[in-house]
């Protein structure tokens, strides 16, 4: 049997508290309306009492999201209550939270209480909350270093006073799996009247265990996980949303629980919260870090294209991602390099793969990444081995100061010779012109670079273009004493390229339809 845990999210309390986090009404509204989404069962909207911002948030919250309950967080103080009440009235399912320090170094230092007195007040409060509403919870706040029997005293107070969830917060991230496994257990075996109230778990990642800690608490029967998407909130931040919700769901088989969350609205809910709060995820944070589904060595890559099983636990597409990534490194072996290519459209024979993915592994050895402008480089200067389609048979240009440009271009194309005369802005550009209409090409020049490779009027010079076809970029060069002659090798060598590679996409073809 799997059991359903409620998921309780207080990225808009608690995840507010992440210094730098701070969100002002309408951007809780939407990150609220996205949580409502993602199919979380509480909304934590903020604590009412503590600004006038945070109450109109908590009250428009109230009023326009639907679906989850949404709750306000009150200190055990009645003005607060009374305040929570205000912000959540009128609206149809509604929780206040309400909280008091149950350990001796909090009560001693902070609160200057004995136990008995914060006992008797956590339980009027309750007890006021529940005058409001049906739906309170207590946190009895440090729980984890608290004395457990003290710690169940005060439970089964509240619980009869009428808390229907009793939260079991690690308030400062001390606590253990193991340890805090066992915390709740105690609570389930100690407290007479513990099963009816749900049981809750707000964990703390001080030590990095609070996702740990939850799952601990799971499997020794917390019903309800309080958390926070992408793992923000005061100090190392909360338990992370997105990891409970995919531990639970990759791994019900050993958990026998899930909950109910929509997990395809996860990346965009991460998104979204890590916009607004201006938190950045870290790239390898678990689940919606940028590389959780990226996969970078050869032989992790090799498996994959075998079989998404061999290292994947989790589809992405199952967090609203549309697939893994496989990075093009240092680290890449042939198989990804030759799936890469092709997936940009080129069939490359056995031994073009071996020579291109020789330059590819020197290239990534210089590189971080290889990106894909990366691989068409390589791949058409491979190709441009090839011998050249359209070569430049002559020229003439005429050009003056009272003359339109005018150039006279003879090429031969696969043998064929073909004459044309143009016009342009400028001898290069009437040359460009009318080569770009003998071969009827789609191309964009991206680039044009002259330079002089040695000095006098007499230098040689060297030009260099760039050009894109159908998202492929290609780069050309042509050196000559005659900047003109070296402009239009340049050119043509582009277009050679380009010429080879539409060859290589359309398969089987020998001849590419360059007139
Ligand atoms: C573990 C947690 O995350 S708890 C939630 C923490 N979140 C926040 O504190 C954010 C919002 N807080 C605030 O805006 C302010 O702290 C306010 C408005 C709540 C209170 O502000 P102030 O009145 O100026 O008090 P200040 O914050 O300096 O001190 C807290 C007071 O609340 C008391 N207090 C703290 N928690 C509780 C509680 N659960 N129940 C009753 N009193 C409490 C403290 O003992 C202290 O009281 P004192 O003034 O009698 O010494
Ligand atoms: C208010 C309580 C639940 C809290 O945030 C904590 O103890 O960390
Ligand atoms: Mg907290």
């Amino acid at each position: 049997m799997t059991r359903m845990i409620r998921i309780f999210d207080t990225t808009l309390r608690d995840g507010e508290q992440s210094p730098g986090a701070s969100m002002n009404v309408e951007e809780k509204i939407m990150v609220a309306k996205q949580l409502a989404r993602l199919g979380v069962d509480i909304i934590e909207a903020g604590f009412a009492y503590s600004s006038p911002g945070d109450f109109e948030a908590v009250h428009r919250i109230a009023q326009e999201v639907e679906g989850p309950t949404i709750c306000s967080l009150a200190r055990a103080r009645p003005e607060d209550i009374e305040r929570a009440w205000e912000a959540l009235k009128g609206a149809p399912k509604v929780r206040i939270h309400t909280f008091l320090s149950a350990s001796d170094i909090h009560l001693k230092h902070q609160f200057r209480m004995t136990r008995e007195e914060a006992k008797k007040r956590a339980v009027a409060m309750v007890q006021l909350a529940r005058s409001y509403v049906e739906d309170v919870e207590f946190s009895p706040m440090d729980a984890s270093r608290s004395d457990p029997s003290y710690l169940y005293e005060v439970i089964e107070a509240v619980i009869a006073a009428g808390a229907g969830t009793i939260n079991i917060p690690d308030t400062v991230g001390y606590a253990v799996p193991q340890e805090f496994g066992r915390l709740i257990r105690g609570i389930r075996e100690a407290v007479p009247n513990s099963s009816r109230a749900v049981i809750s778990v707000h964990c703390h990642n001080d030590l990095g265990l609070a996702v740990a800690n939850s799952l601990a608490a799971i499997v020794e029967g917390a019903g309800q996980v309080e958390c926070t998407v992408n793992g923000i909130g005061e100090r190392a931040g909360n338990t992370s949303l997105e990891e409970v919700v995919m531990g639970l769901r990759t791994r019900r088989d050993w958990y026998q629980a899930d909950t109910q969350i929509r997990t395809e609205e996860i990346s965009k809910t991460s998104r979204l919260v890590s916009k607004t709060t201006s938190m950045v995820v870290q790239p390898n944070k678990a689940i919606v870090g940028a590389n959780a589904f990226a996969h970078t060595s050869g032989i992790h890559q090799d498996g994959l294209l075998k079989d998404k099983t061999t290292y994947e636990i989790m589809r992405p597409e199952s967090v609203g991602l549309v697939e893994s990534k496989m990075v093009m490194g240092k680290l890449s072996g042939r198989h990804a390099f030759r799936q890469r290519i092709e997936e940009l459209g080129y069939k490359l024979t056995d031994e073009e793969v071996n020579h291109a993915f020789e330059r590819f592994k020197k290239l990534a050895d210089q590189k971080k990444e290889i990106y894909e402008e990366d691989l068409e480089v390589i791949v058409s200067e491979e190709l441009a081995k090839m011998a050249d389609r359209i070569t430049l048979k002559s020229f003439r240009v005429e050009s003056g100061t009272n003359q339109v440009p005018t150039a006279t271009v003879e090429l031969e194309i696969d043998g064929k010779a073909i004459i044309r005369t143009g016009t342009g802005d400028g001898p290069v550009d009437a040359v460009y012109r009318t080569i770009a209409a003998i071969t009827s090409t789609k191309s964009t020049l991206l680039m044009y670079v002259v330079k002089a490779i040695t000095g006098g009027t007499d230098a040689q010079g060297e030009v260099s273009v760039r050009v894109q076809e159908d998202g492929r970029t290609v780069s050309g060069h042509g050196a000559d004493t005659d900047i003109i002659t070296a402009s239009a090798r340049a050119y043509l060598s582009a277009l050679n390229k380009l010429a080879c590679l539409t060859a290589k996409q359309v398969q089987g073809e020998e001849k590419v339809n360059l007139i």
